[in-house]
């Protein structure tokens, strides 16, 4: 899992929903679970498909960004080819093509043959190798590969600057609130990938049970984030429209009332359209409605 950065904490409270209890000594990277037999490994996001993919390590959890960015390397090597297991539904930011603001380009076709800069840098090959396909001019070096007329170099860190710094026309760089990209006076002219974090597991996993074991109750603490529990009160006439409003994961339960007129349903509602849902509810006449936050479910 992430090592320390933007992933992090997102991915301890995983593991604490996961009741997967340890103890991290300050400065190491490895720590012993104390009530499973497993280790966990921090490691930088980016690395951690390449651990995965290996089959050094059965799990991981890293960007959707990271792992195309591993699985975009030409020729495909050993490493590539890990399993998306789950999408984790946090860290959501979107790889795109940025240029000035105030400059000339205001399409990714106009980059073409032009210098790119990019921590992605097999992304950002792949990407410009399509738009060169399709109409940009294409180089063939001597091996007979066609070689890209772009140019794509590597920065690990602050490539919004590049382009200020007249190293680059434009750069391919993560997005998330968009602050970075503004304050350096730059604009997203094209999305090269939309990402989020997501559970990979190897494909030669160890311990294939644990693996499973884990991945399952990994899955039970998103979804219980992703719904909450509604229970409402409402006239059997009703109750048809009612289901149909909140018709749950896979029906809703329905109790009878000391009053026989009525019932009691609850039914699992996805916590976003939790507010639109009470309102219909409340159209067709429920009463009592109570959301109740979910802990954990399997
Ligand atoms: N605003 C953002 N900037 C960069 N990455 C983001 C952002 N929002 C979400 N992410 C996701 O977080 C991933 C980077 O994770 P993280 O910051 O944990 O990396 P790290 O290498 O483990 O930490 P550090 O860079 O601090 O060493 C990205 O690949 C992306 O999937
Ligand atoms: O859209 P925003 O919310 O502003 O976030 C995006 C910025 O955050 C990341 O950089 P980070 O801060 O991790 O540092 P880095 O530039 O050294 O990679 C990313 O590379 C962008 O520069």
């Amino acid at each position: 899992m992430s090592a320390e950065g933007r992933l992090h904490q997102a991915c301890l409270d995983l593991l604490t929903g996961s009741d997967i209890q340890f103890h991290r000594h300050s400065r190491l990277d490895i720590a012993l679970v104390k009530n499973l037999p497993l280790a966990l490994v921090f490691l930088p996001a980016a690395d951690i498909p390449t651990f995965v993919g290996e089959g050094r390590v059965d799990l991981g959890i890293t960007g959707r960004d990271q792992v195309a960015e591993h699985e975009a390397v030409t020729p495909p090597t050993d490493t590539t080819g890990v399993e998306e297991v789950l999408d984790l539904e946090f860290g959501r930011c979107r790889l795109q093509v940025q240029v000035p603001e105030n400059g000339q380009i205001t399409r990714p076709e106009e980059l073409v043959g032009r210098n790119i800069v990019t921590s992605f840098t097999n992304l950002a090959e792949a990407y410009f190798r399509k738009l060169e396909n399709n109409g940009g001019e294409v180089v063939v070096n001597g091996e007979g590969k066609g070689r890209l007329s772009t140019t794509i170099k590597y920065i690990g860190g602050s490539v919004e600057a590049a382009c200020a710094l007249g190293v680059a026309d434009g750069i391919v760089d993560l997005v998330e609130s968009g602050e970075t990209m503004r304050a350096a006076g730059l604009k997203a002219i094209s999305t090269v990938i939309e990402s989020t974090a997501i559970l990979i597991r190897s494909k030669r996993p160890s311990d294939p049970k644990l693996v499973d074991l884990i991945a399952s109750r990994i899955r039970g603490v998103i979804t219980a984030q992703k719904y909450v529990l509604c229970t409402y009160n409402v006239h059997r006439e009703k109750l048809h429209d009612a289901c149909k409003i909140t018709p749950g994961k896979r029906a809703p339960t329905v109790n009878a009332l000391e009053d026989s007129l009525w019932v009691a349903v609850s039914a699992m509602v996805e916590r976003k359209q939790i507010a639109l849902v009470m309102d219909e509810l409340s159209e067709v006449g429920a009463c009592d409605v109570i959301v109740t936050k979910i802990e954990n479910t399997r």
